[in-house]
């Protein structure tokens, strides 16, 4: 089988970004694993597929895999990507649209900048909706970070990691460092990420606050690996830092692949993340049946 797909970029977090507004492909995991093989398929962090409004109010649904196939409920940069798509697809003539994915109905509007702002709704901090499960015998948390102690690996001297932990739909563990560029993000990350601590596993954030409106940012990524930048993890680290008091309401996160700008007003405030949201090309691949 051949499909259609279009390569698509939002701060360098790359994606391929299936039309099934039509037609639906049935994609298997190894499928969707293969289109993100950068040796073998087309190469991406992510595939996005969008479909047709699922309801009355909403116009599209949005669907999202990770590079290991595994669907998953969020993706801030695929938010604006998939806005960029659908507008410039002429599947929409709207600048705001509302989208189902699957944690719930975020809103991403286009600006006349050429970028996205997304309402990416309100951080969740209840821990069974994260899902963190620490169980009975961890002391309490920090109460205003609400940072968590992770036993990690000894032997490798990364014995404790103190994480604030966060759902921005998605789960996030972010943690302060001081130079993202020596942050041992590649040893660290894929720990915390299947912590046991997190029944779902998690998307590992390594935060370097620079000034109160700037940080920089490392994600170890949930089923991706480290990539040029996480949008929703950008949102959990301000989220973190705002928690913590060190930074303002609006902040500029410096990414390996891009900036991204987050504000958000604390409380039950919606968390805005905007961003650029690029095509690369678009293209045609012939799934190995093998797969199917
Ligand atoms: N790159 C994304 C996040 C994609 C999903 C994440 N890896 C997860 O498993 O939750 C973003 O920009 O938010």
């Amino acid at each position: 089988m051949q499909i259609p797909f279009t390569k698509m970029q939002g701060a360098g977090n790359d994606f391929v970004v299936l039309d099934e507004t039509r037609e639906r492909f049935g994609l298997s995991t190894a499928q969707y694993r293969f289109l993100a093989d950068r040796h073998f398929g087309v190469g991406a962090d992510q595939i996005l597929t969008v479909r047709p409004s699922p309801a009355p109010g909403i116009d599209f649904e949005y669907v999202i895999h990770n590079a290991d196939g595994a669907q998953v409920e969020q993706c801030g940069n695929g938010a604006r990507c998939f806005a960029r798509f659908v507008r410039d697809a002429g599947l929409t003539t709207k600048d705001a649209i509302r989208v189902q994915t699957k944690s719930g109905v975020i809103e991403p509007v286009l600006t006349a900048d050429g970028r996205v702002t997304v309402n990416m709704g309100a951080p969740v901090f209840d821990l069974p909706q994260i899902p963190f499960a620490p169980g009975q015998t961890l002391p309490v948390p920090d109460g205003l970070w609400q940072k968590w102690p992770l036993e990690l690996d000894k032997q490798a001297q990364v014995a404790i990691q103190m994480v604030a932990v966060v759902s921005m739909g998605n789960p996030h563990a972010v943690q302060v460092v001081d130079d993202v560029d020596t942050a041992p993000v590649l040893q660290v990350g894929p720990l915390i990420e299947h912590h046991p601590f997190f029944p779902n596993r998690v998307n590992a954030g390594f935060m370097q606050v620079q000034s109160r409106r700037q940080i920089r940012l490392r994600v170890f990524e949930r089923g991706a690996g480290e990539t040029l930048a996480c949008g929703s993890g950008a949102c959990a680290a301000v989220v973190a830092g705002i928690r913590l008091g060190v930074l303002d309401t609006t902040v500029d996160v410096l990414t390996h692949g891009g900036v991204l700008t987050i504000s958000w007003a604390g409380g039950a405030a919606p968390v805005l993340m905007t961003g650029p949201a690029t095509t690369v090309f678009h293209g045609r691949i012939e799934l190995p049946p093998a797969l199917s």
